[in-house]
Protein backbone atom coordinates (compact mmCIF):
# COMPACT_ATOMS: atom_id res chain seq x y z
CA UNK A 1 0.00 0.00 0.00
CA UNK A 2 1.47 3.49 -1.49
CA UNK A 3 -0.03 6.00 1.47
CA UNK A 4 2.49 8.02 0.02
CA UNK A 5 0.33 8.72 -2.83
CA UNK A 6 -1.50 11.39 -0.34
CA UNK A 7 1.78 13.02 -0.36
CA UNK A 8 2.10 13.29 -4.46
CA UNK A 9 -1.43 14.55 -4.33
CA UNK A 10 -1.07 17.42 -2.04
CA UNK A 11 2.83 18.04 -4.15
CA UNK A 12 1.21 17.64 -7.82
CA UNK A 13 -2.62 19.13 -6.89
CA UNK A 14 -3.86 17.23 -9.81
CA UNK A 15 -7.07 18.08 -11.36
CA UNK A 16 -9.90 15.75 -10.91
CA UNK A 17 -12.89 16.39 -13.21
CA UNK A 18 -16.72 15.23 -12.47
CA UNK A 19 -19.98 14.63 -13.76
CA UNK A 20 -21.62 15.10 -10.33
CA UNK A 21 -24.55 14.70 -8.76
CA UNK A 22 -26.54 17.34 -7.69
CA UNK A 23 -27.29 16.16 -4.17
CA UNK A 24 -23.51 16.05 -2.67
CA UNK A 25 -21.93 18.29 -5.40
CA UNK A 26 -20.40 20.66 -3.30
CA UNK A 27 -18.95 17.97 -0.88
CA UNK A 28 -17.39 16.02 -3.75
CA UNK A 29 -15.44 19.65 -4.59
CA UNK A 30 -14.57 20.02 -1.62
CA UNK A 31 -13.39 16.71 -0.56
CA UNK A 32 -11.09 16.63 -3.09
CA UNK A 33 -10.14 20.16 -2.44
CA UNK A 34 -8.94 19.62 1.06
CA UNK A 35 -7.20 16.51 0.52
CA UNK A 36 -4.89 18.20 -2.34
CA UNK A 37 -6.29 17.88 -5.39
CA UNK A 38 -8.36 20.66 -7.68
CA UNK A 39 -11.78 19.69 -8.82
CA UNK A 40 -13.66 20.40 -11.87
CA UNK A 41 -17.14 20.21 -12.45
CA UNK A 42 -19.03 20.25 -15.81
CA UNK A 43 -22.64 20.33 -16.83
CA UNK A 44 -21.80 21.12 -20.81
CA UNK A 45 -21.04 18.61 -23.47
CA UNK A 46 -19.59 21.06 -25.47
CA UNK A 47 -16.67 21.74 -23.38
CA UNK A 48 -15.69 18.27 -23.32
CA UNK A 49 -12.48 17.78 -24.94
CA UNK A 50 -11.04 20.82 -23.49
CA UNK A 51 -12.42 19.70 -20.07
CA UNK A 52 -10.50 15.92 -20.45
CA UNK A 53 -7.79 17.89 -21.81
CA UNK A 54 -6.90 19.74 -18.62
CA UNK A 55 -7.90 17.32 -16.60
CA UNK A 56 -5.46 14.31 -14.58
CA UNK A 57 -8.35 12.37 -13.93
CA UNK A 58 -11.98 11.68 -14.55
CA UNK A 59 -14.97 10.71 -12.17
CA UNK A 60 -18.09 9.63 -13.19
CA UNK A 61 -21.32 9.91 -11.05
CA UNK A 62 -24.60 8.35 -11.96
CA UNK A 63 -26.44 9.69 -9.12
CA UNK A 64 -29.40 11.85 -10.70
CA UNK A 65 -28.68 11.37 -14.23
CA UNK A 66 -31.28 12.72 -16.89
CA UNK A 67 -30.98 11.96 -21.02
CA UNK A 68 -28.76 15.03 -21.53
CA UNK A 69 -26.24 14.11 -18.52
CA UNK A 70 -26.43 10.32 -20.02
CA UNK A 71 -24.94 11.82 -23.16
CA UNK A 72 -22.64 14.23 -21.59
CA UNK A 73 -21.33 10.97 -19.67
CA UNK A 74 -21.34 9.22 -22.80
CA UNK A 75 -18.96 11.89 -24.16
CA UNK A 76 -17.00 12.44 -21.41
CA UNK A 77 -16.19 8.43 -20.73
CA UNK A 78 -14.98 8.63 -24.45
CA UNK A 79 -12.68 11.44 -24.46
CA UNK A 80 -10.93 10.19 -21.41
CA UNK A 81 -9.86 6.88 -23.11
CA UNK A 82 -9.10 8.62 -26.48
CA UNK A 83 -7.06 10.98 -24.29
CA UNK A 84 -5.50 8.10 -21.86
CA UNK A 85 -7.24 9.69 -18.81
CA UNK A 86 -7.50 7.42 -15.72
CA UNK A 87 -11.50 7.08 -15.37
CA UNK A 88 -13.48 6.14 -12.70
CA UNK A 89 -17.31 5.89 -12.70
CA UNK A 90 -19.54 5.40 -9.56
CA UNK A 91 -22.86 3.38 -10.40
CA UNK A 92 -25.11 4.94 -8.02
CA UNK A 93 -28.37 2.87 -6.81
CA UNK A 94 -27.96 0.44 -10.12
CA UNK A 95 -28.60 -2.02 -7.62
CA UNK A 96 -32.57 -0.87 -6.92
CA UNK A 97 -33.68 0.64 -9.80
CA UNK A 98 -33.09 -1.63 -13.41
CA UNK A 99 -33.47 1.33 -15.45
CA UNK A 100 -30.09 2.78 -13.99
CA UNK A 101 -27.70 -0.70 -14.44
CA UNK A 102 -29.00 -1.05 -17.98
CA UNK A 103 -27.82 2.73 -18.50
CA UNK A 104 -24.57 2.09 -16.88
CA UNK A 105 -24.06 -0.98 -18.94
CA UNK A 106 -24.51 0.55 -22.30
CA UNK A 107 -22.42 3.71 -21.13
CA UNK A 108 -19.94 0.89 -20.07
CA UNK A 109 -19.99 -1.17 -23.22
CA UNK A 110 -19.05 2.27 -24.84
CA UNK A 111 -16.18 3.17 -23.07
CA UNK A 112 -13.56 1.64 -20.84
CA UNK A 113 -13.42 2.31 -16.97
CA UNK A 114 -10.56 2.44 -14.35
CA UNK A 115 -12.17 2.08 -11.45
CA UNK A 116 -15.47 0.83 -10.32
CA UNK A 117 -16.46 2.30 -6.88
CA UNK A 118 -19.79 1.87 -5.34
CA UNK A 119 -21.40 -0.29 -2.63
CA UNK A 120 -22.28 -4.09 -2.24
CA UNK A 121 -25.67 -3.57 -3.46
CA UNK A 122 -24.36 -1.53 -6.81
CA UNK A 123 -21.46 -3.65 -7.23
CA UNK A 124 -23.53 -6.88 -6.71
CA UNK A 125 -25.67 -5.69 -9.62
CA UNK A 126 -22.98 -5.24 -11.90
CA UNK A 127 -21.89 -9.08 -11.01
CA UNK A 128 -25.12 -10.31 -11.83
CA UNK A 129 -25.29 -11.82 -8.19
CA UNK A 130 -28.51 -11.64 -6.40
CA UNK A 131 -28.30 -8.88 -3.42
CA UNK A 132 -31.22 -6.89 -2.13
CA UNK A 133 -30.25 -3.32 -2.68
CA UNK A 134 -31.96 -0.23 -1.01
CA UNK A 135 -31.86 2.84 -2.95
CA UNK A 136 -28.59 4.42 -2.47
CA UNK A 137 -27.58 2.32 0.06
CA UNK A 138 -25.87 -1.14 0.21
CA UNK A 139 -28.81 -3.09 1.37
CA UNK A 140 -28.24 -6.49 2.47
CA UNK A 141 -27.51 -10.03 1.29
CA UNK A 142 -25.70 -12.95 2.07
CA UNK A 143 -23.61 -13.70 -1.15
CA UNK A 144 -19.66 -13.24 -0.30
CA UNK A 145 -18.18 -10.00 -1.22
CA UNK A 146 -15.11 -11.03 -2.17
CA UNK A 147 -16.54 -12.97 -4.71
CA UNK A 148 -19.26 -10.36 -6.12
CA UNK A 149 -16.37 -8.02 -6.63
CA UNK A 150 -14.12 -10.08 -8.36
CA UNK A 151 -16.98 -11.08 -10.70
CA UNK A 152 -17.66 -7.91 -11.29
CA UNK A 153 -14.38 -6.32 -11.89
CA UNK A 154 -13.59 -9.88 -14.44
CA UNK A 155 -17.00 -8.48 -16.43
CA UNK A 156 -15.81 -5.06 -17.08
CA UNK A 157 -12.36 -5.83 -16.94
CA UNK A 158 -11.06 -3.21 -14.54
CA UNK A 159 -10.45 -2.35 -10.81
CA UNK A 160 -13.45 -2.37 -8.60
CA UNK A 161 -14.16 -0.69 -5.10
CA UNK A 162 -16.78 -2.84 -3.09
CA UNK A 163 -17.02 -0.21 -0.08
CA UNK A 164 -18.75 -0.73 3.21
CA UNK A 165 -17.57 -1.54 6.81
CA UNK A 166 -14.30 -3.64 5.15
CA UNK A 167 -13.74 -1.98 1.80
CA UNK A 168 -12.66 -5.00 -1.20
CA UNK A 169 -10.27 -3.95 -3.77
CA UNK A 170 -9.92 -6.12 -6.90
CA UNK A 171 -8.71 -6.10 -10.64
CA UNK A 172 -10.70 -9.28 -10.85
CA UNK A 173 -7.65 -11.69 -9.39
CA UNK A 174 -5.66 -9.89 -6.89
CA UNK A 175 -7.77 -8.69 -3.92
CA UNK A 176 -6.74 -6.05 -1.37
CA UNK A 177 -9.27 -5.49 1.66
CA UNK A 178 -9.48 -2.55 3.94
CA UNK A 179 -10.91 -2.25 7.69
CA UNK A 180 -10.62 1.05 8.75
CA UNK A 181 -14.12 3.62 8.66
CA UNK A 182 -16.87 3.94 10.74
CA UNK A 183 -20.15 3.38 11.02
CA UNK A 184 -20.51 7.64 10.96
CA UNK A 185 -20.15 7.77 7.02
CA UNK A 186 -23.27 6.28 6.70
CA UNK A 187 -25.38 9.13 8.15
CA UNK A 188 -23.60 11.35 5.99
CA UNK A 189 -25.33 11.31 2.10
CA UNK A 190 -22.76 11.45 -0.30
CA UNK A 191 -19.62 10.10 1.86
CA UNK A 192 -19.28 7.06 -1.07
CA UNK A 193 -19.67 10.37 -3.98
CA UNK A 194 -16.39 11.94 -2.47
CA UNK A 195 -14.70 8.51 -1.67
CA UNK A 196 -15.16 7.68 -5.99
CA UNK A 197 -13.80 11.30 -6.68
CA UNK A 198 -10.63 11.14 -4.41
CA UNK A 199 -10.48 8.02 -5.55
CA UNK A 200 -9.46 10.00 -9.16
CA UNK A 201 -6.99 11.73 -7.23
CA UNK A 202 -5.32 8.94 -6.42
CA UNK A 203 -5.35 7.33 -9.87
CA UNK A 204 -4.19 10.81 -11.56
CA UNK A 205 -1.01 10.65 -9.27
CA UNK A 206 -0.45 6.74 -9.73
CA UNK A 207 1.77 6.28 -12.64
CA UNK A 208 -1.27 3.89 -14.22
CA UNK A 209 -1.30 1.34 -11.53
CA UNK A 210 -5.03 1.55 -10.52
CA UNK A 211 -5.47 -1.28 -8.27
CA UNK A 212 -2.45 0.52 -6.20
CA UNK A 213 -4.26 3.32 -6.34
CA UNK A 214 -7.79 2.40 -5.47
CA UNK A 215 -6.69 0.66 -2.00
CA UNK A 216 -4.84 3.75 -1.05
CA UNK A 217 -7.97 6.07 -1.55
CA UNK A 218 -9.67 3.43 0.55
CA UNK A 219 -7.19 2.77 3.12
CA UNK A 220 -6.57 6.67 3.60
CA UNK A 221 -10.29 7.76 3.21
CA UNK A 222 -11.89 5.55 5.41
CA UNK A 223 -8.88 5.83 8.04
CA UNK A 224 -9.52 9.79 7.72
CA UNK A 225 -13.13 9.04 9.22
CA UNK A 226 -12.30 6.71 11.64
CA UNK A 227 -9.52 9.26 12.61
CA UNK A 228 -12.52 12.05 13.27
CA UNK A 229 -14.63 9.41 15.17
CA UNK A 230 -12.53 8.66 17.50
CA UNK A 231 -12.29 11.78 18.74
CA UNK A 232 -15.95 12.79 18.96
CA UNK A 233 -18.20 11.72 21.90
CA UNK A 234 -21.70 10.86 20.31
CA UNK A 235 -22.91 10.17 16.57
CA UNK A 236 -22.71 13.93 15.03
CA UNK A 237 -23.35 13.54 11.39
CA UNK A 238 -23.22 17.35 11.18
CA UNK A 239 -20.05 17.72 12.86
CA UNK A 240 -18.53 14.18 11.21
CA UNK A 241 -19.19 16.06 7.91
CA UNK A 242 -17.32 18.93 8.96
CA UNK A 243 -14.39 17.54 10.88
CA UNK A 244 -14.03 14.80 8.04
CA UNK A 245 -13.17 18.30 5.65
CA UNK A 246 -10.52 19.30 8.29
CA UNK A 247 -9.14 15.89 8.71
CA UNK A 248 -8.95 15.55 4.67
CA UNK A 249 -6.62 18.50 4.83
CA UNK A 250 -4.92 17.73 7.96
CA UNK A 251 -3.80 14.30 8.42
CA UNK A 252 -0.72 12.86 7.85
CA UNK A 253 1.00 9.98 6.31
CA UNK A 254 2.21 8.59 9.92
CA UNK A 255 -1.33 9.92 11.14
CA UNK A 256 -2.79 7.24 8.18
CA UNK A 257 0.07 4.30 9.07
CA UNK A 258 -0.76 4.12 12.67
CA UNK A 259 -4.43 3.37 12.45
CA UNK A 260 -4.02 1.49 8.89
CA UNK A 261 -5.68 -2.11 8.74
CA UNK A 262 -5.70 -3.50 5.65
CA UNK A 263 -4.39 -6.38 4.06
N1 LIG B 1 -20.38 0.25 8.55
C1 LIG B 1 -19.27 0.91 8.17
N2 LIG B 1 -18.19 0.91 8.99
C2 LIG B 1 -17.08 1.55 8.64
N3 LIG B 1 -16.93 2.24 7.48
C3 LIG B 1 -17.96 2.25 6.61
C4 LIG B 1 -19.17 1.58 6.91
N4 LIG B 1 -20.01 1.76 5.86
C5 LIG B 1 -19.35 2.50 4.96
N5 LIG B 1 -18.10 2.80 5.39
C6 LIG B 1 -17.12 3.64 4.68
O1 LIG B 1 -17.85 4.71 4.13
C7 LIG B 1 -17.24 5.19 2.93
C8 LIG B 1 -18.32 5.32 1.84
O2 LIG B 1 -18.70 4.03 1.44
P1 LIG B 1 -20.21 3.57 1.29
O3 LIG B 1 -20.14 2.11 0.97
O4 LIG B 1 -21.01 3.97 2.47
O5 LIG B 1 -20.66 4.39 0.01
P2 LIG B 1 -22.11 4.64 -0.58
O6 LIG B 1 -23.06 3.60 -0.08
O7 LIG B 1 -22.00 4.82 -2.02
O8 LIG B 1 -22.44 6.05 0.11
P3 LIG B 1 -23.31 7.29 -0.46
O9 LIG B 1 -24.41 6.74 -1.27
O10 LIG B 1 -23.77 8.00 0.77
O11 LIG B 1 -22.40 8.13 -1.27
C9 LIG B 1 -16.13 4.19 2.62
O12 LIG B 1 -14.90 4.77 3.01
C10 LIG B 1 -16.43 2.98 3.50
O13 LIG B 1 -15.26 2.32 3.90
C1 LIG C 1 -29.63 10.83 -2.26
C2 LIG C 1 -29.19 10.73 -3.67
N1 LIG C 1 -30.11 10.50 -4.67
C3 LIG C 1 -29.55 10.43 -5.85
S1 LIG C 1 -27.86 10.62 -5.82
C4 LIG C 1 -27.89 10.83 -4.13
C5 LIG C 1 -26.66 11.07 -3.35
C6 LIG C 1 -25.85 9.85 -3.11
O1 LIG C 1 -25.11 9.54 -4.22
MG1 LIG D 1 -23.08 5.83 -3.37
Amino acid sequence: MKIDLLNQIRATNPVVLNISNFVTVQDVANGINAIGGSPIMSEEIRETDEMVGISNAVTLNLGAFSKPQVDHILAMGKAANAQHKPLVIDPVAVGAISFRKKTALDLMNQFQVDVIRGNAGEIAALADVAWDAKGIDAGSGNQDVVEIAKKAAQKQNCVVILSGATDVITDGEHVARVFNGTPLFQLHVGSGDMLSSIVGAFCAVSDGDYFEAAQTACLVFASIGQLVADQMKEERPGTFSVRLMDELHLATVADIEKIAQFD
